[in-house]
């Protein structure tokens, strides 16, 4: 019955957190709504102190073998985190139709990517028609998501981790569990941490840092010069890659996985905490054509420390015009566009700073919008903005008392 296990209040001072009330007169507040997690016929599993793990809230198992469509997904987390997600995003008739397209069966078996393998880097997706820039190249839904902590934390013992993502994996249906296994693996150590580690990609429920995996998405490969990025729609659970810039069919799709805008040295450090050798196209480049690309984004960021103090530059308004010229220039030679984002807010600030308000507005528009499209609606600097545009208003209304 669906009412066999009903979750209660976490107690710090008590062990319970799941009991089975009697039906009807369940003696526990129910704190959360956990029906999807419980009828889906696995109970969710959650340590208790002392069994291999500390004390505090413990990270339960949760799995829904018949999340979008049959895919199924495992979730560990904590109960809170687990009932938000269940309230808001584990029913696919709740998700936006664009996203709910990428589930029907056609759409399933033909994808318009392929899967194949490439010289140097594994298994990697190349695209199998043309894709406009922005438009979606692969929507994906995570087969198994784990709050970092739990990983990387100290609070449970090896053994009781690695049982509790075992039993994660095995609960899925048998085609995911293979689908996961074949992903690829750099760490060694016990293969579904060193999977997830590999292969995961960083997604936050309210806020709290998880580790998703998902079978396909997982196989896009990174470019320190990418033609796709990656965002996450957290409130459907979805993981979008889009075309940066027109992808011709054949053309292998691949995102960054360092931050946009680092030079090789930089690069290469990020990579290395991945495990790998980068073999993209740019660092196999001729050493002339990196040297370009470095001294590029070392101009970049010189312009970027300039126009941090843009009100004590000689040559004024001048100034300013010519760096933001110049930064716009190089961000297109190297073709960092969605670093924009950030250098849009910079400029914004810059012209604020000096006092043209009408540019500076300008680029606060366009960081906003440049956030909603990269980031998503969800993305991480909802609040920043709203700072500059309530910088930006008070100067406004500053010069209008004028
Ligand atoms: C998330 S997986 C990407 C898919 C992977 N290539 C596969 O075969 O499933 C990350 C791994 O792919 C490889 N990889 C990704 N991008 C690479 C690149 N630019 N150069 C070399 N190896 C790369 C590395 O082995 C890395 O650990």
């Amino acid at each position: 019955s669906t009412q066999e296990w009903t979750v209660c209040r976490w107690n710090p001072h008590d062990s319970l957190l799941f009991t089975r009330p009697t039906l009807g007169r369940g003696t526990c507040p129910l704190e959360y709504d956990f029906s999807p997690w419980v009828v889906s016929g696995h109970k969710p599993y959650c340590p208790q102190p002392g069994d291999g793990f500390e004390s505090g809230l413990p990270d339960c198992v949760f799995t829904v073998p018949t999340f979008r469509g049959s895919q199924g997904i495992s979730l560990i987390t904590t109960p809170d985190l687990a009932a938000s997600v269940a309230d808001s995003a584990l029913d696919d008739s709740t998700i936006a139709p664009g996203l709910r397209s990428h589930l029907s069966e056609d759409a399933v078996s033909h994808p318009p990517w392929e899967v194949r393998d490439l010289p140097g880097r594994g298994k990697g997706l190349v695209a199998k028609q043309k894709f406009r820039k922005h438009q979606t190249v692969m929507v994906g839904f995570p087969v198994l998501v784990v709050r970092l902590d739990f990983i990387n934390g100290d609070r449970y013992k090896a053994k009781k981790r690695q049982a509790m993502l075992e039993q994660a994996v095995d609960q899925l249906p048998k085609e995911q569990q293979r689908a996961i296994f074949s992903l690829a693996k750099s760490s060694g150590g016990h293969p579904i941490i060193d999977i997830l580690r590999t292969n995961g990609f960083g997604v936050e429920i309210d806020g709290v840092q998880h580790t998703a995996l998902f079978t396909d998405g997982s196989r896009v490969n990174h470019n320190c010069r990418p033609n796709a990025f990656w965002r996450y729609i957290s409130s459907a659970m979805a993981m979008e890659v889009v075309a940066l810039r027109n992808i011709a069919p054949g053309e292998e799709v691949a995102h960054s996985y360092a931050p946009l805008g680092y030079t090789l040295e930089e690069r290469k450090a990020v990579l290395r905490s991945w495990g790998f050798q980068c073999r993209c196209a740019l660092c196999s480049a001729p050493e002339r054509e990196r040297q370009i690309s470095d001294s590029r984004r070392e101009r970049l960021l010189e312009i970027h420390q300039l126009l941090n103090k843009a009100s004590e530059l000689q040559g004024g308004y001048q100034r300013v015009d010519e760096l933001v010229r110049e930064a716009l220039a190089l961000v297109d030679q190297e073709e960092l566009q969605p670093q924009l984002v950030e250098y849009y807010q910079q400029f914004a600030k810059a012209y604020m700073a000096i006092g043209d308000l009408q540019q500076a507005r300008e680029f606060v528009k366009a960081a906003d919008q440049m956030w909603n499209f990269y980031g998503g609606e969800e993305h991480e600097n909802v609040e920043g903005m709203k700072e500059l545009w309530n910088t930006l208003r008070e100067a406004e209304r500053e010069l209008e008392d004028d």
